[in-house]
């Protein structure tokens, strides 16, 4: 059975970064996007980040950062890899992932086959896609919306660069999205909240636990 890397995204608690740990999941998200209800500080980002046990990749999500903040989020504390989930371009995506040496990973937001191109286009970019549901133009926020998309868009799709399938994904339906789109990553935030911005320790296990699990063949 593959091992499928799970992120956990959006975590602001030190009790949120032991449950991922605990979870087994590979990447804990910090989002930086001052409009999010998961939002946090440098401060506060920072005891998280000290808080990762080693094995935990810790990746900060950004939007349309500039530099000053990202000098400010890269020197303030350790990560592992950098998350664009705004309009960031591809010339931009090289351009950070050269200042910074971390590996970056563009989200791409796919609502029809015609958004696919993109995921071609920041391929010869970016470390890897976030592929994720891309939200509506009045969306309150750019990601975490617990939105879904056709999964079918995206089944047994190759591309450049490794992948993770993103949106609306929740416990109960993480097994049947890796079933069809052969995705070897995953990324949740939503999905595993009480309310938007408070984790949930026992949705974080099932979430990954619910990844684990060997698929179960369709019946016709
Ligand atoms: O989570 C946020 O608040 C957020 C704010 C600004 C940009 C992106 C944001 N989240 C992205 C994610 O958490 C995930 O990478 C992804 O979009 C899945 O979210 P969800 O559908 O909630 O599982």
């Amino acid at each position: 059975m593959v091992d499928i890397r799970v992120k956990i995204c959006g975590l602001r608690t030190v009790a949120d970064v032991a449950a991922v740990a605990a979870s087994g999941a590979a990447y804990a998200g910090f989002v930086f996007f001052p409009k999010s209800p998961r939002h946090l500080t440098i401060d506060q980002a920072r005891e998280l980040t000290l808080a990762a046990p080693v094995g935990l990749a810790k990746v900060a999500l950004v939007v349309d950062a500039d530099d000053a903040t990202l000098d400010a989020i890269t020197e303030a504390m350790p990560l592992d890899m950098l998350q664009l989930h705004g309009h960031e371009s591809p010339d931009r995506v090289a351009e950070i992932r050269a200042r910074y040496g971390l590996p970056v990973m563009k989200a791409v937001g796919v609502a029809d086959e015609g958004d696919l191109a993109a995921v071609l286009e920041y391929s010869l970019a970016a470390d890897q896609i976030l592929v994720d549901a891309k939200p509506s133009k009045n969306a309150a926020l750019p990601g975490g919306n617990g939105l879904s998309f056709d999964w079918r868009l995206v089944a047994q799709r190759r591309w450049l660069r490794p992948w993770m399938l993103a949106g609306g994904l929740t416990p109960g339906n993480v097994a049947e999205a890796i079933r069809l789109t052969n995705a070897r990553q995953v990324d949740v935030s939503s999905g595993v909240e009480l309310s938007p911005g408070v984790k949930d320790a026992a949705k974080i296990a099932a979430f990954v636990a619910a990844t684990r699990a060997p698929a179960v063949p369709r019946l016709r």
